[in-house]
């Protein structure tokens, strides 16, 4: 399928309003936690582009930046095992760390990397991620900041990708 054949196939789930609402809110109790904190703030790759970009400039605290890149889904709709591209040499000993990412669906990626978090010795663990896919089923690990919640679909846009498309619409949209 091209991407206008997926495009139109989709259904919109949050339009870049609501998706806009989600940020403002997310930064405003984001900063209730960490404001005083000075954490360094880490975006997963690649997904969570979007969603950084939007929210650091919403962030009026210091803090230090930098990114992780592990993917599980490549370009395809189910996942499989996590992929380590890139794991920060920024010092974590002793930080509070916050982890940015696009959607806490499985909740495979964010176990692993917040466990690799710990182990280079970060002092406490925050996430923060755009959407929550709500399953069925348990998952390992949970999400501080949530923005928005999306029913089990594969999602798109606004840094997810479908079949390597599509992360840079402005609203998030669903598969058929
Ligand atoms: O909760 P999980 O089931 O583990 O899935 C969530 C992860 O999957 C996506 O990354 P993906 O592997 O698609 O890589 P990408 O960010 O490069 O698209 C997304 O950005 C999350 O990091
Ligand atoms: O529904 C999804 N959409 C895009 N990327 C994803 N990574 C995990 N779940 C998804």
């Amino acid at each position: 399928m091209t991407g206008d054949e997926i495009f139109s196939r989709s259904d919109l789930v949050f339009s870049a309003e609501e998706v806009g609402a989600a940020y403002v809110r997310l930064a405003r109790e984001i900063t209730e936690t960490l404001g005083e904190g000075n954490p360094l703030v880490l975006c997963v790759m690649k997904g969570a582009v979007v969603f950084a970009g939007q929210l650091l400039p919403l962030l009026r605290f210091p803090l230090d930046f930098d990114y992780v890149h592990a993917t599980r889904y490549r370009n395809e709709t189910v996942g499989g095992e996590i992929d380590w591209r890139v794991f920060p040499d920024t010092q974590m000993a002793g930080r509070q760390v916050l982890i940015l990412d696009d959607i806490l669906d499985e909740g495979h990626t964010l176990a692993a990397i917040r466990q690799r978090c710990l182990d280079a010795g970060a002092t406490a663990f925050y996430s923060a991620v755009l959407l929550e896919k709500l399953l069925d089923k348990p998952k390992p690990v949970h999400a501080d900041f949530i923005g928005l919640q999306v029913p089990d679909r594969y999602v798109f846009g606004c840094g997810m990708d479908v079949n390597g498309l599509w992360r840079n619409l402005p609203a998030i949209y669903a598969l058929r």
